[in-house]
């Protein structure tokens, strides 16, 4: 089968160094960015095709050629417009074929704007664009926690000030249907219990702290219900994350950001995995951030990375019976050809 694919992502951040530790565990992957962002003395071999065979313990590289090596712990400018061309490269390989899904390692949003203009707040956006602007959601599951903890965010990265309005019951009922959809395809849960959480303190307290609660969020588990849909909430948030409360859903859809995230981070900073759901193919990621204080130190924890590639690898094996005849996801939007991102 395919390789799984993972991108360098911001090379100076942590991203490069992850690579040949997660080779290390055992994962087949084959990375793509510029070999002298490695770390030193990494043992690589430089491939034409995902799939060409490499020596053991080396780690297969699609070259793509940066400005220049980087520094750790310090983005370069210059490198910005090859990070996201990295990403569109990946998004290629997995709508073709080549690779059997993509991994990506940690960018830093800021230092993409500010070097290529990146229009897009996060690779969820930027991925679900290439992909033919198909309607997409960020889900955060852990790997090594137990009742599992997996949390999808109905608004994604915005500033806080703008979540109300964005809380749209379109917004909510997109989070709802592709989280039962992925459930079913890619977590094996055959009639999926998903929690929803309220926006306000307490869920709202009857009308009390907020309206949002009784005036869009319960009718809309409502209509859901009425189609089989097995949907409790709205929760409140601060009551819902503990061990006995997960025992109760398989994933929960969260009104912002903060509030999926916290308690994902919390509970399995290490095995927490990223995937975007939606997506016309496999896309997983660590659920760390480019970690500039400890790049290039051998400090970085490769789990999150490990955890990644294999829920990417095993989404891929779940998947390709699929593959045989009808591997176009039911709601994915089909798959269409990459839009490129113009810096
Ligand atoms: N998928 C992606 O591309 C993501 C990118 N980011 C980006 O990363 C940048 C930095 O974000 P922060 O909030 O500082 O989060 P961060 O995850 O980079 O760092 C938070 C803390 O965790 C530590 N840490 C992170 N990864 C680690 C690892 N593998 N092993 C050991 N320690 C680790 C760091 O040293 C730091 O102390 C931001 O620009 C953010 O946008 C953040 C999350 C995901
Ligand atoms: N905090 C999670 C995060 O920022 C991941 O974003 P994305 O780059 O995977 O869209």
């Amino acid at each position: 089968m395919a390789r799984i694919l993972l991108t360098c992502g911001e090379p100076a951040g942590v991203g490069p160094e992850l690579a040949p530790l997660a080779l290390a565990s055992g994962v087949d992957l084959v990375w793509l960015g510029d070999p002298r962002h490695l770390p030193p003395g990494c043992a690589m071999t430089v491939v034409a095709d995902p799939s060409d065979p490499v020596p053991p313990g080396h780690l297969p590289v699609l070259r793509h050629d940066f400005s220049g090596p980087a520094t750790p712990g310090r983005p370069d400018p210059s490198h910005a417009a090859d990070v996201i061309a990295v990403i569109a490269r990946a998004v290629d390989l997995a709508i073709s074929g080549r690779v059997a899904g993509i991994t990506t390692a940690p960018i830093n949003k800021q230092a993409l704007k500010e070097g290529a203009g990146f229009a897009f707040p996060g690779h969820t956006e930027y991925l679900a664009h290439l992909a033919g602007d198909v309607p997409v959601a960020m889900m955060l599951a852990s790997t090594t926690v137990t009742p599992p903890c997996r949390v999808v965010p109905a608004t994604i990265h915005i500033p806080l000030s703008d979540v109300p309005a964005a809380l749209t019951p379109a917004a909510l009922e997109q989070a709802i249907r592709l989280t039962h959809a992925a459930l079913i395809r890619d977590f094996a849960i055959e009639s999926p219990r998903i929690a929803v959480a309220g926006l306000n303190p307490h869920a709202g307290e009857g009308g009390t702290m907020g309206r949002t609660e009784l005036d869009m969020i319960v009718p809309l588990l409502t209509r859901l219900r009425a189609e089989g849909m097995d949907l409790t909430g709205p929760l409140p948030a601060d009551t819902m994350f503990h061990a006995p409360a997960r025992a109760g859903y398989d994933a929960a859809i969260c009104a912002y950001h903060d509030q999926a995230l916290i308690p994902i981070k919390t509970l399995d900073f290490a095995g927490g995995v990223n995937v975007t759901l939606g997506l016309p193919f496999i896309r997983t990621s660590p659920d760390h951030g480019t970690a500039f204080d400890i790049a290039g130190k051998r400090l970085a924890d490769p789990a999150s990375t490990i955890a990644a590639l294999t829920m990417a690898r095993q989404m891929a094996n779940a998947r390709q019976p699929l593959h045989l005849g009808r591997n176009i996801p039911r709601g994915s939007g089909g798959v269409k050809p990459p839009v490129r991102h113009q810096p």
